[in-house]
C-alpha cells in the first residue's frame, strides 16, 4: 500500500542531496557515497554472483526466501541503478555492503513486531529486512516520490505483504506511526536523527540505527538528546561477526 502524503514536496530534492551527502559520510566514513546523487545514473547491470561466504550468510539470513532476496538484488542492480537510487559503483558490493549488511539486523527484531524504517531510499534496510522477517510488519517512510514508486513496484513484484510504503518525511507521520523498532541507515547524523526517529517509537520500543565509523563522535555530539528524548544508554554493537566479511555497526538505544 502506498499513501501519498502530499503532491508538492517542494525542496525535498535539495534536502535529499544534502542528506545523501551527509549520510553517506556517516555510514561509511570517507568511503564512496551510496546514492545516485553523488555517482550519477548508470545503465542497468547484471547482479553480482554471490561468493561462497556471501551465499552462506544469505542462506542464514533469508532462509527459504533467498530466491526472493536474489530477485531484490536484480532490481537494485537493474532499475535501481538505472533510476539513480544507488550509484553504479555499488553493484559489485550489492550483497556485501548493502543487502546482507542490512539483513543482519533481522534476528534482532521482535517476533511478530512492527518496524518503521525512516528514509528507506531503495528499501535499505526496510525491504531487505521484510524479506528476512516475514513475521514482522514494516512501514517504510520515504519522502521522494520516485524512490517510493520504485519501491512500490519492487514490493509488488516480490509479493511482500508485510510492507506498507508511506510517502512522507518522518516528522509528518508522528501521529500515525508507532513502532516497536525504528531503523534508519544513511539518513543523517544522530543529532538530527534522534528527533526524527524517536517520535515514531512505542513507549517500550528501541532504536536500531545502522551507523558508520563516526558513531562514537555522533553519540558525543548528541549526548544531551538521549535524556531529552527519554532514551536509555546507547550501545554500539557489531553485527555479523563470523558471518559477514564487513560487520554492521548498529547503535541500539531503548526508550525509557
Ligand atoms: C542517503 S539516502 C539512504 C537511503 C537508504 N536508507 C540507504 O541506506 O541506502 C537518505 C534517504 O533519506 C530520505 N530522507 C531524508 N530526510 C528524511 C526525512 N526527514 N524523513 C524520511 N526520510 C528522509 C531521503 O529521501 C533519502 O531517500
Amino acid at each position: 500500500m502506498t499513501r501519498p502524503q502530499h503532491e508538492d514536496l517542494g525542496d525535498v530534492e535539495a534536502q535529499r542531496r544534502a542528506a545523501d551527502a551527509e549520510a553517506a559520510a556517516h555510514v561509511h566514513g570517507d568511503e564512496p557515497a551510496l546514492s545516485g546523487a553523488q555517482e550519477g545514473h548508470g545503465p542497468a547491470q547484471e547482479p553480482p554472483e554471490l561468493t561462497a561466504a556471501e551465499r552462506r550468510a544469505a542462506e542464514v539470513l533469508f532462509g527459504e526466501r533467498l530466491p526472493l532476496a536474489e530477485r531484490y538484488v536484480e532490481h537494485l542492480c537493474g532499475t535501481g541503478i538505472e533510476h539513480g537510487l544507488l550509484g553504479p559503483r555499488e553493484v559489485p558490493r550489492m550483497w556485501s555492503r548493502h543487502v546482507l549488511n542490512c539483513a543482519v539486523l533481522g534476528p534482532e527484531l521482535p517476533a511478530g513486531g512492527t518496524v518503521a524504517d525512516v528514509g528507506s531510499g531503495a528499501g535499505l534496510p526496510g525491504i531487505a529486512l521484510a524479506l528476512a522477517r516475514p513475521d514482522v510488519g514494516f512501514q517504510l517512510i520515504e519522502p521522494m516520490e520516485r524512490r517510493v514508486q520504485w519501491m512500490d513496484a519492487v514490493v509488488k513484484d516480490l509479493g511482500l505483504d508485510n510492507v506498507e510504503l508511506i510517502r512522507a518525511r518522518a516528522e509528518e507521520v508522528t501521529d500515525e506511526v508507532m513502532a516497536d523498532v525504528v531503523t534508519a541507515r544513511a539518513v543523517s547524523a544522530l543529532k538530527k536523527l534522534i528527533p526524527l526517529t524517536v517520535p515514531l517509537l512505542a513507549d517500550d520500543g528501541e532504536l536500531l540505527l545502522l551507523k558508520g565509523r563516526s558513531v562514537d563522535q555522533e553519540i558525543t555530539a548528541a549526548r544531551k538528546l538521549f535524556s531529552k528524548h527519554r532514551l536509555g544508554r546507547p550501545v554500539v554493537e557489531q553485527l555479523g561477526e563470523g558471518l559477514l566479511e564487513e560487520t554492521t555497526t548498529v547503535l541500539r538505544c531503548p526508550r525509557r
